[in-house]
């Protein structure tokens, strides 16, 4: 099948710096693309890099089989963007914005403006002037330049910053249907996981420039652990004691203990038992499945026992 987006290598040094190195993926044609990752992980320059606005140090970028270079300017035909916070014209308004982006892709139709300004819900702002839209406002406004030519590939950078939730739900529709119903193959980068996980029809992580794991997200669900939390009146303590007796924990973020060891998850009463004998009374004592933030964390810091 014809891949709409391939990189083959695709690596950006700046001076010793290796932003990204060696990213080799493959988004069929339809499909929704999770690109996640930390902060500073790599997933603006991968896509800058695929987009044609840096050059890599190594490697190539294809969309539509077409390899990406400043010759080949047909392909961006078919291609909507928004990278990074999108750029407005911030004296004119959201409609007249959008009519100097109507004419820069030189669509004729001039209903498209009215058209995309109800899916994205920014008609009520028609005449508010770009720069007095808020944060959310603005992401949608990229998202209405992005699909007003009505691309078959659509590449967006951490799309949903700045919006509320229901905005978030509202974006999340919005890409849906343009996947399933229309057909276009969509790339969404976001460090927001869980809103990745409920779209995505592939999640491809990347760290430390690295492209780590690609993940089906049917497949997700298999991969994802359970796990067992346990809140004392002393975690430090508690943490302590169990790891020494075998049962391998460590502290989360929020310095409630968690362990992916299998014996404590299919006995949590055994645990229950060893704390108070140590004790350390658990008040809280869940068995709790995995999502993707704690998955991605796992796999990042490559901890935690993989229960079969
Ligand atoms: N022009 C540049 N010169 C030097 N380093 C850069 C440049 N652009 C990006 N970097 C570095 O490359 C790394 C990857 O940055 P990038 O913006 O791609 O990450 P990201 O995954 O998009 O992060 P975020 O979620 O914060 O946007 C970071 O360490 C960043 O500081």
């Amino acid at each position: 099948m014809l891949q709409a987006i391939q990189t083959n290598r695709l690596s950006k040094s700046y001076k010793d710096f290796q932003a990204v190195k060696d990213v080799s993926l493959s988004i069929n044609k339809g499909e929704i693309y999770g690109f996640i990752g930390l902060n500073g992980a790599g997933k603006t320059t991968t896509i800058r890099m695929l987009l044609g606005m840096i050059r890599p140090t190594y490697g190539n970028c294809y969309i539509n089989g077409e390899k990406v270079n400043h010759k080949n300017r047909s392909i961006w035909e078919k291609v909507g963007y928004m990278v990074e916070t999108p750029y407005s014209y911030p004296e004119l308004s959201v409609e007249e914005n959008l009519e100097i982006y109507r004419r820069l892709r030189l669509i004729s139709n001039p209903q498209v403006i009215s058209q995309v300004m109800n899916q994205l819900n920014l008609a009520q702002f028609s005449r508010k002037k770009a720069k007095d839209l808020s944060l959310g406002n603005a992401q949608r406004l990229g998202i209405a330049k992005a699909i007003l030519h009505s691309p078959e590939i659509l590449i967006l950078d951490e799309p949903v910053n700045g919006l509320d939730p229901a905005g978030i739900v509202e974006i999340r529709e919005l890409l849906r249907d343009l996947a399933f119903n229309k057909g276009v193959t969509i790339l969404i980068s976001s460090h927001l996981l869980s809103e990745v996980a409920k779209i995505a029809t592939k999640i491809g992580i990347i760290h430390e420039g690295q492209l780590i794991q690609e993940i089906e997200s049917i497949e997700l669900n298999k991969l994802l652990n359970q796990r067992l939390i346990i809140d004392s009146l002393d975690n430090k303590s508690a943490v302590s004691k169990l790891s020494l007796a075998g049962y391998t924990s460590q502290l989360n973020e929020n310095g409630i203990i968690e362990t992916y060891n299998k014996k404590a998850i299919q006995h949590p009463e055994e645990i229950s038992r060893f704390l108070v004998y140590k004790g350390f009374p658990p008040t809280k004592l869940i068995v709790e499945e995995e999502d993707l933030e704690s998955y991605f964390l796992r796999i990042i810091r490559g901890k935690g026992e993989v229960v079969q």
